[in-house]
C-alpha cells in the first residue's frame, strides 16, 4: 500500500511557544493510524494544520512539508482540504443546531432536481430534499442508528450527534484521508465499538484514517499503526501486533499511574435530593417518571446506554428542558427548577456537552474557574467596607486558580490565557475546576473524564473522591466509564427507558452490570 499522507520535519510554535516539534510520519491508504498523546500534547494541531484550519495560519503558519496523494499541500482552509479529499470528525462539533439531521449529512453536497439543473445551471438549481433525505437514511443504515432525519440536530443528544458527524463524513464518495479527534468519547462502550467496527470496514477500501483517542484499548484493538506525541515530539510508533495499552501509556506520560479507587463503606440511608416520578424532555434522551434518593455524603454512580436518561437528569436539574415531577432537596419542595436558585442551595451540575454550555473562551481561565464562584457567592470579592463595587481580591483568586491548575494538572501558558487557546482536555479542567471552587453540597458532574487523558482521568476520579471524604460533598457521576463507576461509587444506579431500572453494588461483576443495562431482570442484584 502507498503512503496517502507524508509528514515532513513539521513544527509549530503559538506565539513562540512549540506546540509540536520536527514530527515525522506517514500514513497509507488503507491503514488505521492511531495518534496518543495527553492533553495538550499537539494531537488537535496536528490535524487542524492537516485539515487547513485557519487557527493555525492566523496564529503564524508552521514550517516543514506535507505531502498529500503524493503532492505537496499547504491547506489554507478546510475547503481546500475537503476538495482534495480530506474529512474531519471533530471533537467539538461541528454540525448546524438549526438544521435538520439530512440537511448536516448532506450540506455543501445537496442532490438538485435534473430539470432546474438544464434551465437555471447547477449553482441556481432547486436542492431535490427527497433525494438528500434518502441517501442521508442510507448512510445512517450503514452506521446502525435509527433517527428521523428530519429531525433538528439541537434537538439530540451527544451521543447521536456523533454519530450525524460521522455519517457526514462517510457519505462523502471522494473521502480518502478521514481524520478522527476522538470520535468515541461522547458514546458509550457498545456505540463506541459499533463505531470502531465501521471504521474497520472503510479501513478495507482505499481510505487513510487517522484515529486520535484517549481510549487506549480501543488504540490497540482498532489500529494498524500508533504514534505517540509527548509535549508536541513523536515519541515513539507502534505497529499492529506490538500496539500494547501500557506501553502507550506509558510514552504518553512518561511515568506509571495509580489508578483511583475509594474505599467501599456503609452510607446511611438520609436523602439529600429525592425525585418523585421526575421526567425531563430531552429529545433522544428523555428521563420518564423517575424515582431516585440520593443519600447525603455518597457518590452515586449513574450510568445506562446511550439514550436511555442518564445524561438528562443534570439538563433537567438546571432547567434546560421541560421537567415535571416532583423534587425534595433537604426535605423541602422545590418548587420550580431554576439553575441560578439551584446553585445558591448548594446544588452544582456539570454537563457532558461543556463545550457548548461550561466555557467562555474569550476569558482566561482565571476569570473561567472563579466565574460562578464570583456570579453566585462573591466568594473571590474582597472584603470591605466597598464589596459592593466587586472588587477582585487577586491574591485570594491567583491562589486558588494555581491550585486548581497543579491539582488538575491544567497545562497553560499563565492563568491569564484564553480558554480558547487551551486544548481540548485541558478546558474539560477548567470546567472541572469551576464546579470544584464553588464548593457545592451536591455536585452532578457528567461524564467527568471524557477527553482527558488517562493520568489526568485518575486524578480527577481522586478529586471527586476526596472532596466527598473531606467535604462531605454528596456526588452524582453520571457516565457510560462503568470501570471508573466501580471504582468511585457507593452504588451505581442504572437507567433504561429513562428510569431506574435497578441500584447496584459497585462490587457486582460486570456481566450483571450488562444484564441490567440491557434491561433483562434475572440479576440477584442488592437492594441498597
Ligand atoms: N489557538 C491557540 N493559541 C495558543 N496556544 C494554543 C492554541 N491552540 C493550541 N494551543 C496550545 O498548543 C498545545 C497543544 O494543544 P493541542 O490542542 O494540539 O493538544 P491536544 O493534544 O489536542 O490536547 P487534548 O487531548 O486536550 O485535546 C497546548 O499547549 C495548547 O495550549
Amino acid at each position: 500500500m502507498e503512503n496517502i499522507l507524508e509528514i515532513v520535519n513539521l513544527n509549530k510554535s503559538y506565539n513562540g511557544i512549540p506546540a509540536l516539534s520536527n514530527i515525522n510520519l506517514s500514513v497509507k491508504a488503507g491503514e488505521i493510524h492511531g495518534i496518543v498523546g495527553a492533553n495538550g500534547s499537539g494531537k488537535t494541531t496536528l490535524m487542524n494544520i492537516l485539515f487547513g484550519n485557519p487557527i493555525i495560519h492566523e496564529t503564524g503558519g508552521y514550517q516543514g512539508q506535507i505531502f498529500f496523494k503524493g503532492n505537496r499541500v499547504n491547506f489554507k482552509n478546510c475547503a481546500e482540504a475537503i476538495r482534495q479529499g480530506i474529512g474531519m470528525v471533530h471533537q467539538e462539533f461541528a454540525l448546524i443546531p438549526d438544521m435538520t439531521v439530512g440537511e448536516n449529512i448532506k450540506l455543501g453536497r445537496e442532490n438538485t432536481h435534473s430539470l432546474t439543473d438544464r434551465l437555471f445551471g447547477r449553482k441556481y438549481s432547486f436542492i431535490d430534499w427527497k433525494q438528500d433525505y434518502e441517501n442521508a437514511w442510507q448512510t445512517l443504515k450503514r452506521l446502525g442508528i435509527s433517527v428521523a432525519v428530519g429531525i433538528k440536530i439541537m434537538d439530540l443528544s451527544v451521543n447521536i450527534r456523533q454519530f450525524i458527524e460521522i455519517a457526514r463524513e462517510i457519505d462523502r464518495s471522494d473521502l480518502k484521508l478521514l481524520i478522527l479527534d476522538e470520535p468515541t468519547a461522547v458514546l458509550n462502550k457498545n456505540d463506541g465499538l459499533k463505531l470502531i467496527e465501521i471504521l474497520k470496514d472503510m479501513s478495507n477500501s482505499e481510505i487513510g484514517i487517522i484515529f486520535i483517542s484517549h481510549r487506549l484499548e480501543e488504540v490497540q484493538y482498532v489500529c494498524d499503526k500508533v504514534s505517540v506525541l509527548r509535549d508536541g515530539k513523536l515519541v515513539s510508533q507502534y505497529a499492529k501486533g506490538n500496539i500494547y495499552v501500557n506501553d502507550l501509556a506509558q510514552d504518553m506520560i512518561g511515568h506509571t499511574i495509580n489508578k483511583a479507587a475509594a474505599e467501599k463503606r456503609e452510607i446511611k440511608n438520609k436523602p439529600l435530593i429525592t425525585f418523585k416520578d421526575f421526567s425531563v424532555e430531552m429529545p433522544g434522551e428523555e428521563v420518564k417518571n423517575l424515582n431516585l434518593s440520593v443519600y447525603k455524603g455518597e457518590i452515586l454512580g449513574l450510568t445506562s446506554l446511550s439514550g436511555h436518561g442518564k445524561l438528562a437528569l443534570g439538563y433537567g436539574m438546571m432547567d434546560m428542558y421541560p421537567v415535571d415531577g416532583e423534587v425534595y432537596y433537604e426535605n423541602k419542595k422545590i418548587v420550580k427548577m431554576n439553575a441560578r436558585t439551584n446553585i445558591i442551595k448548594g446544588m452544582y451540575v456539570l454537563p457532558d456537552d461543556r463545550q457548548g454550555l461550561g466555557i467562555l473562551a474569550d476569558q482566561s481561565l482565571e476569570s473561567n474557574i472563579v466565574f460562578t464562584g464570583n456570579q453566585i457567592k462573591n466568594m473571590f470579592i474582597r472584603n470591605s467596607a466597598f464589596n459592593f463595587l466587586g472588587f477582585i481580591d487577586h491574591h485570594k483568586t491567583n491562589l486558588h486558580v494555581y491550585k486548581m491548575m497543579l491539582d488538575l494538572d491544567i497545562k497553560c501558558t499563565s492563568i491569564k490565557q484564553k480558554v480558547k487557546e487551551l486544548s481540548g482536555g485541558n478546558q474539560q479542567k477548567v470546567c472541572i475546576a469551576r464546579a470544584l471552587t464553588v464548593d457545592p453540597k451536591l455536585l452532578f458532574v457528567a461524564e467527568p473524564t471524557r477527553g482527558i487523558d488517562i493520568s489526568a482521568k485518575e486524578k480527577i476520579l481522586n478529586m471527586l473522591i476526596e472532596i466527598n471524604r473531606t467535604r462531605n460533598t454528596t456526588i452524582i457521576i453520571a457516565s457510560s466509564e462503568l470501570d471508573e463507576l466501580k471504582r468511585v461509587c457507593d452504588r451505581i444506579a442504572v437507567m433504561v427507558e429513562g428510569k431506574i431500572f435497578k441500584i447496584l453494588s459497585p462490587d457486582s461483576p460486570d456481566v450483571d452490570f450488562g444484564l441490567v443495562l440491557s434491561g433483562e431482570e434475572e440479576v440477584d442484584c442488592e437492594k441498597l
